[in-house]
């Protein structure tokens, strides 16, 4: 069976609605950079796409969002680097294991004001899990076989997640309707 990621291929745990937060640490031995969040995350998903940090070994992301103002960066902070300047999601990794931990969003989009990051970096329990796979297709982009993507969604369908080739149609929905106001319609 393929292997997607580590927090999908066994089944998923389910969060803790009464879930607090917690910490996010990257993988260096010594003074990783630590990320406090003070609530839980929403919309945790599987991403596919080439941006998104995965682990080693692993076809997918899982990447979640949380309000920026319920995030901040509590060790190390000189350790980050954002990795590319030109993407509209501002990625902050730890210049020495190459860890995200967390992406921030400053120009004008329906998604401002929420950050990205990824839980499997925290050891605490309870945060929300996956609740869909997005750019499911992009991993052929990155060169996994196109004839196998079907063991991939079927993958997700067994441990109860719908596939995307972007975000779901609730997401997109809300980038559509704030694409529609900007532009005044
Ligand atoms: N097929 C592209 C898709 C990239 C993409 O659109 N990623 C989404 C999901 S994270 C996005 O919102 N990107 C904005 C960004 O990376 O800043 C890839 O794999 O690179
Ligand atoms: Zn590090
Ligand atoms: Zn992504």
């Amino acid at each position: 069976m393929v292997s997607l990621h580590p927090l999908i291929d066994n089944g998923l745990t389910k969060g803790s609605d009464s879930f607090a937060g917690g910490k996010l640490r990257c993988h260096c031995q010594s003074n990783p950079v630590e990320v406090t969040l003070s609530g839980n995350v929403a919309h945790n998903h599987a991403c596919g796409c080439s941006k998104c940090w995965k682990p080693k070994g692993a076809l997918f992301s899982v990447v979640a969002v949380i309000s920026r103002d319920q995030l901040s960066v509590t060790a190390n902070e000189n350790k980050l680097k954002i990795v590319d300047n030109s993407a509209t999601i501002l990625r902050n990794a730890c210049k020495d294991c190459g860890v995200h931990l967390f992406g921030r969003i400053e120009k004008d989009h329906a998604f401002k004001g929420l950050d990205f990051v990824h839980v499997e970096l925290s050891n605490e329990k309870g945060w929300q899990e996956p609740q869909f796979a997005a750019f499911v297709s992009s991993i052929i982009e990155q060169g996994f076989e196109a004839s196998r993507i079907d063991e991939v969604r079927e993958k997700f369908k067994s441990v109860g997640l719908e596939s995307y080739d972007a975000l779901s149609p609730p997401l997109m929905d809300a980038i559509a309707t704030w694409t529609a106001k900007q532009s005044g319609n």
